[in-house]
């Protein structure tokens, strides 16, 4: 185990709560410790890992997931998952994701192996003991603040916060007052669904993607898969192997040249533009007017942020999936530094990006780096949701980044280094053989690939920095 908490330069120390033990919330609370500030973790799981700690467990009452203010089950991962990016990308820029003999050795791996990854994470900077297991956080909100003037807060920096926790099995709420609270709950779990007519009324199964675990209980079945992004496209290539049908319902009929190789590959799968309507009796119709009887319908559609937790008076709201306002996706102006969150965006790699969250935000607890004023945290918020509007983006994909600049110009911020051109490099070919490969990319790449794959093992990331034994 390697202490590293010891090396900080102590300047100001505050008492802060990591919410959440997935992969942010672990190396949000490694960078906030090194800092030299107290973390306390509240992991409402039995072990660390967030998405990764697979639950064969789904929530059985409630297959769309609407109806619970707090899930059963967290983590959204299948079975046979597999990595959509190869392992070299994903370490954090200290603790290379290695292949370890006897485990899952593949650049691609299977869920399981990022989990391992975690845990030797954790293992090796000493994590755990900072983490309460089994304690779900079921309210935080503000011991005080006062308003200026122009709605922005007068003390941000004596805010107190208030959480308060419910550990598994015991009756008793306990209530603790925190300098600063970082939300790292993660957002693949809770289901975000069409609105469909019939729908409501569907008497036969339906269900989120978020309880899909294995193929075997759609053995024989027609079946109507909601969206053709990632899980969607996963989930249909394992369910032809044993459904009578299934029949993929994508947004748009252009899609990759990937998927449709599978789709004249399999004579049981089927390509439909959206579902107009369900019928009682079973009828799926689409909008060109085709239709099917359906056993069951399955919602990959994605999933929705949601912090039923946290209440800021207003504050930070949640727009059609735009979390704000935040400045840089982390900081609520007006709650800043106190209060912050890492991991919201997505489509950017995600480990290297949520530790310079991680990294900002310890630095500014400390009062080592200071954030823009209001004002300018405000304008900044304010024109980039001009930029979204004025380019048509939906609201909803306000978070979505997709843009190695995005990362690098957020790294800046606190003298991070920017992403290796070879990570950039592999993310970017794996997109695109999978793009055209789809069954096979992630055991097959050409020679382009092979060269970044070397310039990665002899990068300083893997030949320097290799911490673990
Ligand atoms: C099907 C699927 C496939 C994916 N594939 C990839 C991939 O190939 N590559 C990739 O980079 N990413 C992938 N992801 C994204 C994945 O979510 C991220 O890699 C990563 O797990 C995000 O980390 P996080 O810590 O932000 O959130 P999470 O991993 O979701 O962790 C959040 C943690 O917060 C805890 N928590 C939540 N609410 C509370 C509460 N109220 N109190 C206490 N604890 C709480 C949860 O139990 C959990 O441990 C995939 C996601 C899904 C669903």
């Amino acid at each position: 185990m390697v202490s590293d908490h010891l090396y900080h330069q102590q300047s100001q120390s505050k008492n802060v709560c990591v919410i959440g033990a997935g992969p942010s919330g672990l190396v949000a609370a490694r960078e906030i410790r090194k800092e030299g500030h107290t973390v306390v973790v509240l992991e409402q799981n039995h072990d660390v890992g967030g998405q990764w700690l697979y639950d064969p467990n789904v929530e059985k009452e409630d297959p769309l997931g609407k109806k619970n203010k707090f899930l059963k089950v967290h983590s959204s991962i299948y079975a046979s998952l597999r990595l959509i990016s190869p392992r070299e990308i994903m370490g954090f820029t200290d603790f290379p994701f290695l292949v370890k003999k006897d485990r899952d050795m593949r650049r691609f791996p299977g869920h399981e192996e990022l989990w391992y990854y975690l845990n030797d994470f954790c293992e090796w900077f000493g994590l755990r003991e900072m983490i309460r297991f089994n304690t779900r956080v079921e309210y935080v909100g503000m011991l005080d603040y006062a308003y200026g003037n122009n709605g922005s807060p007068t003390d941000v920096m004596n805010i107190k916060w208030v959480v308060k926790s419910k550990e598994k099995k015991a009756d008793k709420v306990v209530e603790e007052v925190f300098d600063a609270v970082v939300v790292a709950t993660g957002h693949y779990s809770y289901p975000r669904l069409p609105s469909i007519k019939g729908m409501d009324t569907w008497k036969r199964k339906q269900m989120h993607s978020h309880i899909y675990r294995v193929p075997e209980p759609f053995r024989n079945e027609v079946v109507v898969v909601v969206g053709n992004s990632l899980s969607g496209q996963d989930i249909s290539m394992e369910l032809v192997e044993v459904a009578k049908e299934v029949h993929l319902s994508a947004k748009s009929l252009n899609i990759s040249e990937g998927l449709s190789k599978v789709v004249s590959k399999h004579q049981n799968l089927h390509l439909h533009p959206q579902i107009e309507y369900l019928g009682e009796d079973g009828k799926a119709t689409f909008i060109d007017g085709s239709l099917v009887i359906a056993d069951t319908i399955l919602y990959c559609t994605g999933y929705s942020y949601s912090f039923p937790f946290l209440d800021t008076k207003g504050i930070v709201v949640i727009d059609d999936d735009r979390v704000g306002p935040l400045y840089e996706h982390t900081f609520p102006p007006s709650l800043a530094p106190s209060l912050s969150f890492v991991g919201i965006p997505r489509k950017l790699i995600g480990f290297p990006f949520f530790e310079s969250q991680a990294k900002w935000i310890a630095q500014l607890l400390s009062g080592k780096k200071t954030l823009p004023s209001w004002d300018e945290m405000m304008l900044s918020v304010k024109e980039f949701y001009h930029s979204k509007d004025a380019s048509a983006i939906p609201k909803h994909y306000t978070h979505d980044i997709a843009n190695f600049e995005y990362c690098d110009k957020y790294a800046d911020h606190i003298g991070f280094p920017h992403l290796e051109e070879w990570r950039k490099g592999l993310c970017l070919s794996a997109l695109m053989n999978a793009d055209v490969n789809l069954e096979t990319y992630r055991d097959c790449w050409d020679e382009h690939d092979h060269e970044l794959l070397q310039q990665a093992l002899q990068s300083p990331h893997f030949t320097q920095l290799q911490p673990q034994v």
